[in-house]
């Protein structure tokens, strides 16, 4: 493909060059959230600053690693993760923030995806809507083995994306969410955890490319509680999320060095 970029060795949105990423990289939305989980790598270097993509790279127990922060939406987030596998990696966990959607699932929990609903536009311009979007079972593997090492209440299953996010708050006030209010009934009774924007797009471009990816979740708070009466905080702190992330990705480090 033709390269827009000014400087032709670095990708069009990212500004990242073959090689200064490792093959390993954690994807959160919010670019804010890079620096944060830049500190658990060791010798840190910020990489590049371009629209919403933010990179820093370091090292995880000896071995490169970066995260790269992907905006809100399928369209950015596929941007990045195409990008980021021109410049050498292969290995992707997206770190991000959710609503829950079953009374269960109740704000500061974290989600471990195994897959998602492909309730937005993005995927549907790599697949045919047939093609399921998984995560990559080894990176899910090393998200629930981090998740039980980090002591914190997780979930796994199917989590919801859509591009429309005041769609999910409020449907009833937007004529053209008629099909997501009444598909959200039908997915909350087949035990879908939580709605967000990326995932679906994620796993299906990493089909796509045949590159690993997984994704895991601060629970932010669940309209479906609220509704009911129950007690339903909002939580911000992505911490417990972000070291899930980091031990995950040792895991895979230590798992792919043992093949
Ligand atoms: O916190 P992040 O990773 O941005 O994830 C969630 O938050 C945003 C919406 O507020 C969407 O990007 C959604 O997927
Ligand atoms: O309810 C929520 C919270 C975070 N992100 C979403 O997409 N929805």
């Amino acid at each position: 493909m033709k390269n827009y970029s000014e400087d032709a060795s670095r990708q069009y949105h990212i500004q990242v060059a073959k090689g200064e990423v490792g093959r390993y990289v954690i994807l959160p939305g919010d670019p804010k959230r890079c620096a944060k989980i830049a500190k658990y790598f060791d010798d840190p270097v910020l990489v590049a600053d371009n629209r919403e993509y933010v990179t820093y790279t370091g090292t995880l127990d000896g071995v490169k690693v970066s995260v790269t922060s992907t905006g809100i939406g399928g369209p950015s987030a596929s941007i990045a993760m195409e990008e980021l596998y021109r410049c050498g990696a292969d290995t992707f966990i997206r770190i991000g923030t959710c609503g829950g959607m079953q009374t269960e699932v109740k704000s500061g929990d974290v989600i471990v995806a195994t897959g998602a609903i492909r309730m937005e536009g993005t995927s549907k311009e790599y697949a045919p809507i047939e093609f399921p979007a998984v995560a990559d079972l080894s990176v899910t593997n090393a998200l629930v083995e981090a998740a039980k090492a980090e002591g914190c209440q997780y979930h796994t299953g199917v989590v919801q994306c859509k591009d429309a996010f005041y769609g999910q708050h409020e449907p009833e006030t937007k004529p053209v969410s008629y099909e997501l209010m009444n598909k959200w009934e039908a997915w909350k009774r087949m035990g879908c955890l939580a709605s967000e924007m990326e995932s679906a797009a994620l796993f299906i471009v990493a089909s796509h490319l045949r590159v690993r990816a997984g994704s895991c979740f601060l629970v932010v708070a669940n309209q479906e509680r609220e509704k009911l009466g129950l007690e339903n905080p909002v939580v911000h702190d992505t911490e417990k999320a972000i070291q899930v992330a980091v031990q995950a990705i040792r895991n895979m480090i230590k798992a792919d060095q043992n093949k």
